[in-house]
């Protein structure tokens, strides 16, 4: 089935099968475990469903209109009033539109007539069971929302914040954690994306691993030989064959960061994976059954990226079935200090010294700042300036001269020309890839060579700059 591993929930439903011919009810139970992901359970006598209802959690019910003792009719009435989430799917012999009228009236969720057709029976189970796990699903957003309760504080313990929007953010997470469904994750670079979806991970419950791929610019064979691996002799070169990292995130959570920047072709393969739960390593003639929760994260516009036709609606609909807006740095900034604190106290222990001191000066300096790198950019500013002190105290110095002066002078080209490297271009103007090269190379200047400071200091995660860095 589709989306048995990757689109509906992994326990299998409960349906309540209420139907007094044994042959019926064994036939309906046997098609319904043979095509979902359900445990059925019969009942030959109307009077028992309430109770049964009492006792279990059902999340769909099949009734047979004409049941001795208490008719179907008047079971639907009591369903509908006391369990008015449950599905119910009326089946009949009576062919009447007035008796199908009656039953929608009553809260029937379908009407189907006897003999009941597979498909017909397959098809109206499966949208009540996906309406029923909708309506779960909202009731425990709802709850979780009002309260703001966060159940599992020692999960966000890395996640430093003191934002109201942050904790609210904190209890969507925990009520969508369990879910199979995919999460979009979205947010400026650096606002701690990654961080989010390992608590995702950390609270799905899930036994298998957390499997991190950056898939910006992946072209299509490259996308398939690193999720879905290759077979024996799929190239020239695969000498043993090897399992993607679909298969090690098995049971577990396939984390693809910069998923805006996945070009047109894999996101085929992709969609392919979410909506039929299968792939074909390179070389297979088979396909093999993945099961892993997928976490997408971007910060790239995807309504733009739909609208110039480079991201696929499709699949930004399959994969936006929870979605995580994560703030910028800019928007909370409440959070400084504390971030602060936190980064100095990393920064003394990475560097084995004694904690060192923050000045009010520094809190006022970063007030006036934008961060455009988030809280990856400040990190580095901290553990920069840490790395420079001399004394007791964190140097105010070096966040004045980020913030508030340019490290050095430009030219009439606009571009710096201060530090170690310089870019010449003798009459003729640069072009981006110049720019671009020119810039990474200040920035690894400044962080003295750490990739993940001078990715900071762009904007851009450590692995688009390895990258961009290997290409050059
Ligand atoms: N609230 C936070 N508390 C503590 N550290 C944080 C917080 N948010 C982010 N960080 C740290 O900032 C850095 C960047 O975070 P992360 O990689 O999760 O961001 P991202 O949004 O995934 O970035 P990108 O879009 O560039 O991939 C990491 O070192 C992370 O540990």
């Amino acid at each position: 089935m589709g989306d048995t591993n990757t689109g509906t929930s992994e326990k299998p439903a409960a349906v309540l099968i209420v139907e007094d011919d044994p042959v019926s009810s064994e036939l309906y139970s046997v098609q319904i475990q043979d095509k979902l992901p359900a445990q059925c359970v019969v009942c030959d006598d109307s009077r028992k469903v309430l109770p049964i209802l009492v006792q279990h959690n059902i999340d769909l019910i099949i009734l047979d209109l004409n049941m001795p003792h208490i008719s179907g009719q008047e079971v639907l009435a009591q369903v509908n009033l006391q369990f008015p989430d449950i599905p119910v799917v009326v089946v009949t012999s009576e062919d009447s539109i007035q008796v199908a009228v009656d039953c929608m009236r009553h809260g029937a969720f379908d009407f189907i007539t006897k003999p009941v057709a597979e498909a017909r029976l397959i098809t109206a189970v499966q949208h009540g069971l996906r309406i029923r796990s909708l309506q779960q699903e909202i009731h425990s957003l709802s709850d979780r929302l009002q309260g703001l309760q966060i159940r599992n504080p020692e999960a966000f313990s890395g996640i430093i914040t003191v934002s109201h929007h942050m904790r609210s953010i904190f209890s969507y997470i925990e009520a969508v954690a369990s879910s199979p469904k995919p999460v979009l994750v979205l947010g400026d670079s650096g606002t701690g994306k990654e961080l989010i979806a390992q608590v995702l991970h950390q609270l799905s419950g899930r036994s298998g691993s957390f499997v991190p791929v950056n898939v910006s610019g992946l072209d299509d064979t490259m996308f398939s030989d690193a999720l879905f691996g290759h077979t024996k002799g799929a190239f020239t070169g695969a000498n043993t064959a090897r399992s993607g990292l679909v298969e090690q995130a098995r049971g577990g959570t396939l984390f693809l960061d910069e998923i805006g920047d996945l070009p047109m072709g894999p996101q085929v393969k992709l969609l392919r994976l979410l909506q039929e739960g299968e792939y074909y390593p390179l070389g297979a003639d088979s396909p093999k059954t993945a099961s892993v929760r997928v976490v997408a994260a971007t910060n790239a516009n995807l309504t733009q990226k739909m609208e110039q036709g480079e991201f696929r609606k499709d699949l930004y609909y399959r994969l936006m079935a929870h979605t995580v807006r994560v703030p910028a740095l800019r928007d909370r900034m409440e959070d400084i200090p504390h971030l602060v604190e936190y980064f100095v106290t990393q920064a003394c222990a990475e560097l084995s010294r004694p904690r060192l001191q923050v000045p009010q000066e520094i809190y006022r300096i970063l007030a006036g700042y934008e961060f455009p790198g988030n809280i990856r950019e400040l990190q580095s500013m901290v553990f920069d300036a840490a790395s420079r002190a001399t004394g007791a105290q964190l140097p105010v110095e070096p966040f004045r001269t980020y913030v508030v002066g340019p490290p050095s002078v430009p030219d009439a080209s606009g571009i710096p020309q201060g530090g170690g490297t310089s870019i010449s271009y003798a009459g003729q103007f640069p072009t981006m890839e110049q720019v671009e090269q020119f810039f990474m190379e200040e920035a690894l200047r400044i962080a003295s060579g750490n990739q993940s400071r001078a990715a900071g200091l762009l904007g851009i995660s450590q692995s688009t700059l390895s990258r961009r860095l290997k290409t050059e």
